[in-house]
């Protein structure tokens, strides 16, 4: 064996030795939260109040230490730092510690596991060497090392320099069909987006495949780590374009012990809607358009009513009669408190029901003194009768709650000021072209957006439906009185909690110390939800950071249903401006973002491409040039690939060409990806699958953010050629592949890949 081998055999020999004592920690700790979980629930009898609050709070503090605990079997440890007075760290999913309560194990997001990640040749930050640790489960199959000083190793250190770099193993990996976490090889540039500040909004433009996703994700685990208090009780949400997209990054944040952070596309951001298809482009510029909120409120103005004439209702042979200038001031009188519509009926009801019980007494006097005009010879008659005058308040109430009852007066209500949901607002004003006419801005064409009543929603519905909504207001009166009632128990809750941490030792334990979160998560009315439970239902709530991914394609309406939702604007915004493929999307981050943070955001770029080799991305690159001069393509990490190629091929050839593809990746996955038009052409040759199919078949539209080993582009000009942006569209499917790129053609291959003819 040479000095090398030997030395790495050594090296391999100690750390394993780590590593198995750290899963032994890991047991260790298990053991005792499941202990604790045991115990906790073997308790008798549901006991004092808090006596069930300490049990609540443990019991579901020591299972959700479990799920993190479980989590993070995986790869535990992957990594070592050494500095250059000696000192070694261990960086890993998770932190420990040992029996003496000293760290044994740097959480990944900790401030000491930084220099694991920014530590460059040029910048070492005090670091001698930086070591990746392989495992395969709990054994140590290769370490690589990154030696920043060899003046300051020893002699013995100096015979480990072993292995490839751990990125370029990890990114030769074949693909499963899910997105995995990159903890253990994340890069200075994307460390710089993860651990960026809370506060203000940072915006990641990055090309295709330069880990925008990957780094948006981690950056959810960072905030969720550091910013725990916060962030558990206003929770996170990650904005993505598609439920395939979702599924895609399901598995990275649970892979990183956090489970509480919400995940919903545009389309399923307005809670009890679940929106999936696109309008055309001509209908979706229209309806992402900001004006369109002028347009939802003409709507709303245009059902707050005001009759023609008099308003006249039949109500048992009596004719009530409100006059018209009335009912002009009662509208206006209702608008000007400025309350939602639905809580302004209110309002307007009783002040409507007033004036009918008035114009009661005057038809009823009416009648009366018709008849009275009859008898007028009839000494017994007193002072004529001035019904309306004789009404004091009570009589009003009284006569107000009884009409209330009376169907001809509720549908006389519904008629001038109705109580409407979005979805009836909505729904109705797309079918009624009439009011698109006459409620849209001059320069923005509503002929786009006429569509018959009932219509399946789409996508572009959702942020109207929203914005509906926040005009029309929910009736929360009940909500509002039961909320006061929580913020009253919240503080004796807390107590509680404090003393449960307190008296349990947990808090000493390092294990929980946060009584409100604890307090509020098991406050009586929680009924066991968690924060991402509530969040997800409602509509109104304002979270405490959100992710949004492909953000490019977001319309100017999408952003303001998005805004609403992080009222302290404490965003992270990741997209690629060269890959917009939505008409309604965007073209510059400062259009989007400025009508809301008024320049007052950052902007972080990544320049790396991780995905798709240099070979594949050179025909990428013209693409770009052709169609988005101004943009960047980024630089390929890797080279090596297989050379991309095109075949000039019938669609009916596709399942034979697919199958060498299957065969020339192995394990892999193929993505085909079809104009929108040919899509279910090409589906119905393959059978149908889900992401982790071996194949794949996709539009542009759904394969945007994913990758595959090997991609089949079909009809390449059908792409190019489907909207204003096809070409973009292009850019986006030549960019999917980690190992090969096919592009299938019928007739001449387009211009901008002349490369592969
Ligand atoms: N630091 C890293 N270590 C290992 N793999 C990485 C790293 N960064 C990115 N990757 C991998 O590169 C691929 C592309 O990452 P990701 O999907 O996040 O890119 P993206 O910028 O969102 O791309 P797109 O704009 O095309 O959606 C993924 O497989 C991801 O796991």
């Amino acid at each position: 064996m040479t000095n090398r081998q030997d030395g790495l055999v050594a090296a391999l020999d100690a750390e394993q030795r780590t590593v198995s004592w750290l899963y032994g920690r890991l047991d260790v700790a298990r053991e005792r939260a499941q202990a604790t979980l045991r115990e906790v629930y073997g308790r008798a009898g549901r006991g004092s109040r808090q006596a069930m609050v300490e049990r609540e709070a443990l019991a579901s503090e020591q299972a959700r230490r479990l799920a993190q605990l479980n989590a993070v079997e995986r790869g535990l440890c992957f990594g070592r730092i050494d500095e250059g007075s000696g000192q070694s760290t261990y960086v890993g999913r998770i932190g420990l510690r040992d029996e003496r309560h000293e760290s044994v194990l740097i959480d990944w997001r900790a401030p000491a596991a930084r220099p694991f990640y920014v530590a460059t040749a040029t910048d070492p930050g005090g670091l001698v060497r930086r070591r990746h640790l392989h495992l395969k489960d709990r054994t140590v199959v290769g370490i690589d090392d990154e030696v920043f000083d060899l003046e300051g190793m020893s002699d013995g250190d100096r015979h480990t320099l072993v292995g490839e770099a751990a990125l370029l193993a990890a990114l030769r990996r074949g693909r499963t069909g899910r997105m995995g976490d990159v903890v253990a090889t994340i890069q200075s540039e994307q460390d710089r987006v993860i651990r960026a500040s809370l506060q203000g909004a940072l915006v990641v433009q990055g090309g295709p495949g330069t880990g925008k996703t990957v780094a948006a994700l981690h950056r959810a685990a960072y905030l969720l780590y550091t910013h725990r208090n916060t962030l558990e009780r206003r929770g996170v949400l990650v904005v993505g374009p598609n439920p395939m997209f979702l599924r895609y990054i399901s598995q990275v944040l649970p892979a990183l012990g956090e489970t509480q952070v919400v995940m919903s596309t545009v389309g399923e951001l307005f809670p009890g809607v679940r929106a999936v298809a696109a309008d055309p482009p001509r209908t979706a510029v229209v309806k992402g358009d900001a004006r369109m909120a002028h347009v939802v409120a003409g709507a709303l103005e245009s059902r707050q009513r005001v009759p023609d004439g008099d308003l006249e209702v039949e109500l048992d042979g009596l004719r009530l009669r409100v006059p018209h200038q009335v009912c002009l001031a009662l509208r206006d009188r209702a608008r000007a408190v400025r309350l939602p519509h639905n809580m302004a009926r209110k309002l307007y009801v009783t002040e409507l029901l007033k004036e009918l019980a008035k114009a009661e007494a005057r038809a009823l006097e009416e009648s009366l003194h018709i008849e009275e005009l009859a008898q007028d010879d009839d000494p017994e008659l007193g002072e004529p009768l001035d019904l309306e005058r004789d009404l004091d308040e009570l009589d009003l109430a009284l006569a107000s709650s009884r009409l209330w009852g009376e169907e001809p007066v509720r549908r006389a209500v519904d008629e001038l000021w109705p109580e409407l949901t979005p979805q009836r607002l909505v729904g109705w004003l797309l079918a009624s072209p009439e009011t698109l006419w006459s409620v849209t801005p001059s320069g923005l064409d509503w002929r786009p957006l006429v569509r018959p009543e009932g219509a399946e929603w789409t996508v572009g519905d959702v942020p109207l439906l929203d914005e509906a909504a926040e005009l029309l207001g929910e009736d929360d009166s009940a909500e509002r009185v039961a909320a006061r009632r929580r913020d009253a128990d919240w503080a004796e809750q807390e107590l509680f909690a404090r003393e449960v941490l307190e008296s349990t030792g947990v808090a000493e334990a390092g294990v929980f110390d946060r009584a409100d979160v604890l307090a509020e998560r098991h406050a009586d009315d929680g009924a066991g939800l968690t924060t991402a439970d509530r969040a997800a239902a409602d509509r109104g709530w304002a979270y405490g950071h959100v992710i949004v991914d492909e953000a490019q394609e977001l319309s100017a309406m999408a952003w303001r249903m998005v805004m609403r939702r992080v009222p302290a604007r404490s965003l992270t915004v990741v997209g690629d401006l060269a890959q917009t493929g939505s008409a309604a999307g965007a073209r510059s981050w400062g259009e989007v973002l400025d009508p809301y943070l008024e320049g007052r955001w950052r902007e972080e770029r990544l320049l790396v491409n991780y995905r798709t080799p240099v070979e594949i991305m050179r025909v990428a690159a013209d693409v770009l040039r052709a169609f988005a001069p101004e943009q960047e393509p980024p630089e390929s990490v890797r080279e090596g690939g297989s050379p991309p190629r095109a075949v000039r091929l019938a669609v009916a050839g596709l399942p034979a060409l697919v199958d060498e593809e299957l065969a020339e990746i192995g394990e892999g996955r193929v993505g085909v990806v079809t104009p929108d038009a040919r899509h279910a052409e090409v589906a119905r040759l393959f059978p149908e699958g889900d992401l982790d199919a071996p194949v794949v078949v996709l539009t542009v539209g759904q394969a945007k953010g994913l990758e595959f080993d090997a991609v089949v582009v079909v009809d390449p000009a059908g792409i190019a050629g489907q909207s204003e942006l096809g070409g973009q569209d292009l850019y986006v499917a030549v960019t999917r592949a980690t190992r090969r790129l096919t592009v299938v053609h019928e007739g001449e291959l387009p211009e901008v890949l002349s490369a592969l003819a």
